[in-house]
Order: C-alpha cells, then sequence, then structure tokens
C-alpha cells in the first residue's frame, strides 16, 4: 500500500540523510524503522507525509504518487496519513474530546473548528475511539492534566479520528516509563491489527520494537542496512545498524557481574 522507490533527501545544509531508499509496506503491516541518532529515521518518516521535500525518488500510497501532489490534492492524501508525534503535540488548555476532535481539522473547515462546532457523527466516533484507548473516563479533562501515558492515548485517538489508511508514529514512547510504553505499543499493534492500518514507527528501543512489530529496518547513515523479521536481528546485524558494542554481555558488565549468555534482544532496551 505504500511503497518507496529511490527516495533520498539531503537538506540544504548539504547534510545527506537518506539515500536510495527502497520500501514497500502491504496493508496492515506494523514496521519498525531503528537506527542510531542522525541515521535518518524522522526524514523517512516526514518524507512519506511530504513534512520533509524528498530531493529524489518516488513514494506512492495505495497506487497514489504523493511526490507529485501539491496543494489541496496532497492535503486530501495526507488524510490518509495519521501521525503521532513523541511530544504528543496537544493543545493543553483544550479538553481531551476537543484535541481528539482537532484530527477533524482538514474535514471541517477552518471556521468551524475554530468556533468548535464539529459534525455529530465526528463526536461519536471521538467517543468511541477515547473509549476503544481506555480515556473514556477523562474526556473533559484539560490535556494538561493528563499522564504522558494518556497524552499519548489521546494523539492516538486524534490521528484515527480522520480514519487513516497508514500511520506515521514518531518515537511513541520516547518519554514514557516502561510499562506504559509498553501499553501504548500494544495499543498500537492491536488498533492496526483491527483496522487493517499500516505503520512505520520509528523507535530507539530495539527490544520494543523486537516485540510489537512485525518487520524491523534498521537504517544507517541514511541507508537501509537490515529489513526482516524481528528474531532475525542478531547482534551481528545490531553491529551493523548501531556500530561495535558487545550486545550479548552488555548489562551484565555494566552491573559488574559474571558475563551471561542473555540473548541480544533482551539487552537491548537503551541501545541508541
Ligand atoms: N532540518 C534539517 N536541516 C538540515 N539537516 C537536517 C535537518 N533535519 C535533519 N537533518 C540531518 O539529517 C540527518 C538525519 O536526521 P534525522 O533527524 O532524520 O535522524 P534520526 O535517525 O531521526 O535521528 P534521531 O534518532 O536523533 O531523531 C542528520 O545528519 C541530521 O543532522
Amino acid at each position: 500500500m505504500l511503497t518507496l522507490s529511490g527516495v533520498g533527501k539531503r537538506y540544504p545544509t548539504g547534510d545527506r540523510a537518506l539515500s536510495d531508499i527502497e520500501l514497500s509496506l502491504p496493508k496492515g503491516q506494523v514496521l519498525a524503522l531503528i537506527g542510531p541518532s542522525g541515521a535518518g529515521k524522522s526524514t523517512l518518516i516526514r518524507c512519506v507525509n511530504r513534512l520533509v521535500e524528498p530531493s529524489e525518488g518516488r513514494i506512492a500510497l495505495e497506487g497514489c504518487e504523493l511526490t507529485r501532489l501539491s496543494g489541496a490534492k496532497l492535503r486530501q492524501a495526507r488524510r490518509a496519513m495519521g501521525m503521532i508525534f513523541q511530544e504528543y503535540a496537544l493543545v493543553d488548555r483544550l479538553s481531551v474530546m476537543e484535541n481528539v476532535l482537532s484530527g477533524q481539522l482538514g474535514y471541517v473547515g477552518f471556521w468551524r473548528s475554530f468556533l468548535r462546532r464539529y459534525p455529530a457523527p465526528a463526536v461519536a466516533e471521538a467517543f468511541r475511539l477515547l473509549e476503544r484507548v481506555g480515556l473514556s473516563h477523562a474526556i473533559d479533562k484539560r490535556a494538561d492534566a493528563l499522564s504522558g501515558g494518556q497524552r499519548q492515548r489521546v494523539g492516538i485517538a486524534r490521528a484515527l479520528l480522520q480514519n487513516p489508511r497508514l500511520l506515521l508514529v514518531d518515537e511513541p514512547t520516547a518519554s514514557l516509563d516502561p510499562k506504559t510504553s509498553r501499553q501504548i505499543m500494544r495499543l498500537i499493534r492491536e488498533l492496526c491489527a483491527e483496522r487493517e492500518l499500516a505503520a512505520i514507527i520509528n523507535i530507539h528501543d530495539v527490544a520494543l520494537a523486537q516485540q510489537f512489530a512485525d518487520r524491523i529496518v534498521g537504517l544507517r547513515a541514511g541507508r537501509i542496512v537490515f529489513d526482516g523479521k524481528p528474531q532475525a536481528l542478531t547482534a551481528e546485524i545490531l553491529t551493523t545498524i548501531y556500530g561495535e558494542e558487545e550486545w550479548d554481555t552488555r548489562v551484565a558488565d555494566e552491573a559488574d557481574e559474571t558475563p551471561t549468555t542473555t540473548p541480544a534482544s533482551l539487552t537491548l532496551g537503551v541501545a541508541t
């Protein structure tokens, strides 16, 4: 449903962020994008919805070539892509419900949304979504009264309200504790399965990526250096992506204990 062919990005500063990206994402697939800082993960996600303009290559969503679109047609195509950001991007002084409804901005027109009058079906759907993400008790709360995990749930409900076919998720767990991070990743995973949504999730936590994604793509210096199943991510491949590190023994060494043979996947939570 999403295809990137020969995509590259060079910023006006001269920094080359992406080179020769070839990627095809089928419907319903959850793809985790991993790689060290500066590898190009955010740039790749932003090229897909054209927040960043690719310098070369083509990106097509359900047969529609996004890289050729502009103006109203681009805005319309963007509605098929739900964005979920690390920093939640909520309006603090608005309620949970109003924040979710603001996902309708592209549909209802500026004045109507400015006056905060939303169509009844959108409000009903927002109620359903808030219930689904576990926030039915907090509908009237102001966004700034929520925990990080709750804020992320609002962001997820807001992205889903526009009924996207693809989710673009940028560091969804960066500011969350380990348990909440797992809950948020599980929720995204379940929602993708329920709605046959494809997702690209930019994530630093390799163990979470392995646990909740169908497929892992590793970027290094703007190039794809791994594309495969989570189980195929060996210590050797992690070295290709991140550089030298004793993946199997790192936790034990740092705790000054006898090195163990802990599998790579269990020791990678902080590998960035
Ligand atoms: N707006 C920009 N202008 C110039 N260079 C940029 C810009 N945004 C990113 N870059 C450069 O592009 C490269 C890729 O950055 P990007 O933010 O996509 O990496 P990332 O893998 O998402 O990193 P992180 O995990 O730290 O968020 C880096 O060299 C970065 O310095």
